[in-house]
C-alpha cells in the first residue's frame, strides 16, 4: 500500500566528541501519496539523515514521522522497525549482491510472492525496465545503467509503500543520466508509488521530482516545483544550489531597481541595498536594441567559448573590470569586443541583504 508520508518537528542531534550538533532543526514535510520529492542541499547539510529518519535506520532526537495516519518514529523512538516499512532503496552505489544473477537480485528483495507469481511479478518490472534480456547475468557482466534498473527493479519489486532514492544517478556517465532520470521518473509515474529522491544535483531533483525542497542548516530553506524553486528562489543560496546564477549589488529607489548602468522597473519593494541575481541564459549580449530586455549598460567581452549546444561568454563592465557576468550566447563573440549587455527584466531576482 503506496503511503503519504508526514514528518512533523524533527529534530537530529547528533555527538562531535562531546558537543552536540543539531543537524536537523525541526523539519516539517509532506509528501503525498503517489508524489516524487527532491530534497536537494550541499553537503553535510542533513539529507542522508532525513532520509534514514524517513526510513526508519535512524531515530529523530524529537519529532514525529507518520506512514497515512500510522506513527512509525516518535522521539528517540522507532515504533514501527525499518523492515516493517516496506521501503525501496536505490543507493548511489546500487549495492546489488556479485554473487547473484540480475533476477536472484530482484528476486532476494522479495518477501510477499513466490514461485510463478514472483516470476511473472520480475518480468512485468523488467519489461518496463528493459533489462529482461539481462536477467541471467551477474552484476560484473551489466554496463551501469543496466545495473541501475535492476537496482530500480529490486526496490519496485516488492510492492514498496515508499521508493528512495539516494544520489541514483552519480555513479552514471553523463551520457546515459538523463535518460536514466527519464526512466526513473517514468515507472515512478506508472507504479504510482510516493518516491524521495536526495542529490546534491539540481538536474537529478528538476527532471523526477514534482515538489522539491532545498535543506539548509537543518531546515527547509524553500519548497515548491522545480520552476518555483529555480524561477523564484526565496534567498541567494537557494538560487544559487539550484542553478546558476550572477550575484551583483543593487539599489532599490522610488519602485526602480538600479543595477550596473541599468533600471529595471520593480514593484512592492522595500527601499535600499538589495542583492541583485541574474541567470546566464536571461542576459544577451548585442550591438543592437533587444524588443522586451532591458539594458545595463556597456561591456567588454572577455571570454567567449563554445559548449557545444550554445557559446558562454565572460564580459565585464567596462568601467569595472573586477566585475564578471557569465552569458550564454547563440553567437560567438570577438574577444574585447564592446557592446551592451541585457536583461529580460521579468527574469531579474531580488534578494535582501
Ligand atoms: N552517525 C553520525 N554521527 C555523528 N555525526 C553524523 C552521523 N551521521 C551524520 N552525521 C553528521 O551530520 C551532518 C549531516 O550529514 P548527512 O550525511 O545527513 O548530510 P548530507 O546532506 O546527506 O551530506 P552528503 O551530501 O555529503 O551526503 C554531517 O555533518 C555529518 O558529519
Amino acid at each position: 500500500m503506496v503511503v503519504t508520508v508526514k514528518v512533523s518537528k524533527v529534530t537530529k542531534t547528533f555527538r562531535k566528541g562531546k558537543t552536540p550538533v543539531e543537524v536537523l532543526k525541526g523539519v516539517d514535510l509532506v509528501i503525498e501519496r503517489g508524489a516524487c520529492m527532491g530534497i536537494l542541499g550541499p553537503s553535510g547539510t542533513g539529507k542522508t539523515t532525513l532520509m534514514r529518519i524517513i526510513a526508519g535506520l535512524e531515530v529523530p532526537t524529537s519529532g514525529d514521522v507518520y506512514f497515512d495516519d500510522k506513527l512509525v518514529s516518535t522521539s528517540n523512538r522507532i515504533v514501527v522497525p525499518p523492515e516493517r516499512r516496506n521501503i525501496g532503496m536505490v543507493f548511489q552505489s546500487w549495492a546489488l549482491y556479485p554473487n547473484m544473477k540480475a533476477y536472484d537480485n530482484i528476486a532476494f528483495a522479495v518477501k510477499n510472492r513466490k514461485g510463478e507469481e514472483l516470476r511473472k511479478k520480475i518480468e512485468e518490472i523488467a519489461e518496463v525496465l528493459d533489462i529482461k534480456k539481462v536477467l541471467d547475468r551477474y552484476p560484473r557482466e551489466l554496463s551501469g545503467g543496466q545495473q541501475q534498473r535492476v537496482a530500480l527493479a529490486r526496490a519496485l519489486a516488492k510492492d514498496p509503500s515508499l521508493l528512495v532514492l539516494d544520489e541514483p544517478f552519480s555513479n552514471l556517465d553523463a551520457r546515459i543520466r538523463d535518460s536514466a532520470r527519464a526512466l526513473v521518473k517514468k515507472v515512478q509515474k506508472e507504479f504510482g508509488v510516493t518516491a524521495i529522491v536526495v542529490s546534491h544535483d539540481p538536474a537529478d531533483i528538476f527532471s523526477v521530482a514534482d515538489v522539491a525542497g532545498v535543506l539548509l542548516d537543518g531546515n527547509f530553506a524553500q519548497v515548491g516545483s522545480p520552476i518555483e524553486l529555480y524561477d523564484s528562489p526565496v534567498s541567494a543560496r537557494v538560487a544559487r544550489l539550484v542553478g546558476e546564477i550572477n550575484e551583483l549589488d543593487g539599489q532599490v529607489e522610488g519602485g526602480k531597481l538600479k543595477v550596473l548602468n541599468g533600471t529595471v522597473e520593480v514593484k512592492g519593494l522595500d527601499e535600499g541595498e538589495v542583492k541583485v541575481g541574474m541567470r546566464p541564459e536571461d542576459l544577451k549580449v548585442s550591438e543592437d536594441q533587444v524588443p522586451g530586455m532591458v539594458s545595463l549598460g556597456k561591456v567588454r567581452v572577455k571570454v567567449s567559448s563554445y559548449t557545444g549546444s550554445s557559446f558562454r561568454l565572460v564580459v565585464s563592465p567596462i568601467e569595472d573590470d573586477r566585475v564578471e557576468l557569465y552569458v550564454n550566447s547563440d553567437r560567438p563573440m570577438d574577444i574585447n569586443s564592446i557592446a551592451l549587455l541585457y536583461v529580460r527584466p521579468e527574469k531579474v531576482k531580488i534578494f535582501r541583504k
